[in-house]
């Protein structure tokens, strides 16, 4: 009864902590917001939460392996028993002309403030083992996967827990987002007078077009829970040109990686035989790591359930869920490198994400309630696993199940990208450490 008192104690102690900062967070968030950036160019944010971290004596490391993600570290009063690794992620670039549509500001500010609590409770409480909390800024998750570059340069390595959580309609402590796969498809034709001699020409512009209708016929063939999406972003000059170059750019996406391996190849012959028809060289090319599908944690989700229950949280089922088919996030490739959760929480606003309205609820200040709310479960959450090491064997056991549930196809190179498999010619990752 003691320990469950204590606990409970302690638990205040994330909220009181993460309230008293509540000021500072939401200008922390406000000002990522009133910036929006592109992938691997969030300059001012970095700066923002570096010297955020810096000024509340975090050990902070700026341009951490990329030149805008950090890492900003605390670790308790060491004592003789193995130290247990925390980490909270926060993502901050901006959509293109929408901004922060999809509210990545926030995911920022939850995951300092649930740090930030975290490390209230635990200062004011001596824990029964050494315990670090990591911050990671992790940038790019909407163009690249800034995550899978930090993955690579061993930033989860000694990490027992991973947290973060992702503005949305409702509050959910899992959705199945999934696993992407980008491509750019780019047909090399011959231009000629398109009335004076036409047979003279070689139309990269009906290889798109038939790429693009092949894709459409291909989809009754889908599976339900396929997704396949693409834009023409260059279609021709002038009408009297007949077209020698055309681009354009696709996303899969399945339910898992065998999938959307399965799907890959699938389109890809869509976009070959449409080159073959019209006699046009094609060049499949990604400059976007694949990210793969979260992984759940049953554990931690019932734990996370249980905290946000506390705080008066009205979670959507999944059967009736805000929307059972998700997006896909950079975080799928870190929860196969370690036990993670990644909830999503309503921020006051139906409207949906990647639109003009939720950006303006992003940077509403009726937003701030729910993510602190989100913050502090977050931050309890990871009270329970360091006071109960049962939760933390269970979690463990849930990961290791997970990971077994999808091993990655034979061949591939983990978080390589399926490409090398599937016939792309060319794989370049937009790096800004190049
Ligand atoms: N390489 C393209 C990645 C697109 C990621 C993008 N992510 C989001 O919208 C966030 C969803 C959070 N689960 C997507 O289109 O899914």
């Amino acid at each position: 009864m003691a320990e469950m008192a204590l606990l409970k104690q302690r638990k205040q102690r994330v909220c009181d902590m993460i309230d008293q900062e509540s000021e500072k967070l939401y200008v922390l968030s406000q000002d990522i917001w009133k910036t929006p950036e592109l992938a691997y160019k969030e300059h001012t944010a970095h700066q923002l939460l570096t010297s955020f971290f810096s000024s509340r004596a975090w050990e902070v490391q700026a341009h951490y392996h990329l030149d805008t993600a950090f890492r900003a570290q605390w670790t308790s009063e060491a004592t003789d028993s193995p130290c247990l690794h925390v980490g909270f992620l926060c993502e901050y670039d901006a959509l293109p002309d929408i901004g922060h549509a999809c509210g990545h500001n926030l995911i920022a500010e939850v995951g300092a403030a649930a740090a930030l609590g975290l490390r209230g409770a635990l200062e004011s409480v001596q824990p029964p083992r050494q315990v670090k909390i990591t911050v990671l800024g992790t940038p790019a998750e909407e163009d690249g996967g800034g995550k899978i570059d930090l993955i690579k340069a061993g930033a989860f390595e000694d990490m027992d827990v991973v947290f973060m959580a992702h503005p949305a309609q409702g509050d959910a402590a899992y959705l199945p987002d999934v696993a992407i796969h980008d491509v750019t498809v780019k047909y090399y034709g011959k231009a000629s007078h398109a009335s004076a001699y036409p047979w003279e020409g070689v139309n990269a512009l009906d290889a798109a077009i038939l790429a693009y209708n092949n894709v459409s016929v291909l989809r009754q063939q889908m599976k339900s829970t396929w997704r396949v999406h693409g834009i023409i972003k260059n279609g021709g000059v002038k009408p009297n040109i007949i077209p020698d170059y055309t681009e354009l750019e696709f996303y899969l996406r399945a339910p898992s990686l065998k999938e959307l391996y399965n799907l890959q190849a699938k389109v890809y012959a869509c976009f070959n035989s449409a080159a073959t028809a019209t006699g046009c060289k094609v060049e499949l090319s990604t400059s976007s790591y694949d990210f793969y599908e979260v992984l759940p944690n049953k554990t931690l989700g019932s734990i996370y359930l249980e905290n946000g229950n506390q705080l008066g949280i009205q979670f959507v089922s999944l059967d009736k869920g805000i929307n059972t088919m998700a997006g896909s996030t950079d975080f799928g490739n870190v929860t196969y490198e370690v036990p993670g959760l990644h909830p999503y929480f309503y921020i006051g606003s139906k409207t949906f994400n990647h639109t003009a309205e939720f950006t303006e609820a992003t940077g509403s200040e009726e937003a701030q309630y729910y993510t602190l709310r989100t913050a502090k479960s977050l931050a309890m959450t990871a009270l329970d696993v360091i006071f109960n090491p049962d939760l933390l064997e269970r979690i463990r056991q849930d990961w290791k199940m997970a990971k077994e549930m999808e091993d990655i196809p034979s061949g591939i190179d983990k978080h390589r990208d399926l490409n090398c498999r599937a016939g792309c010619s060319s794989f370049h990752i937009k790096n800004t450490t190049e």
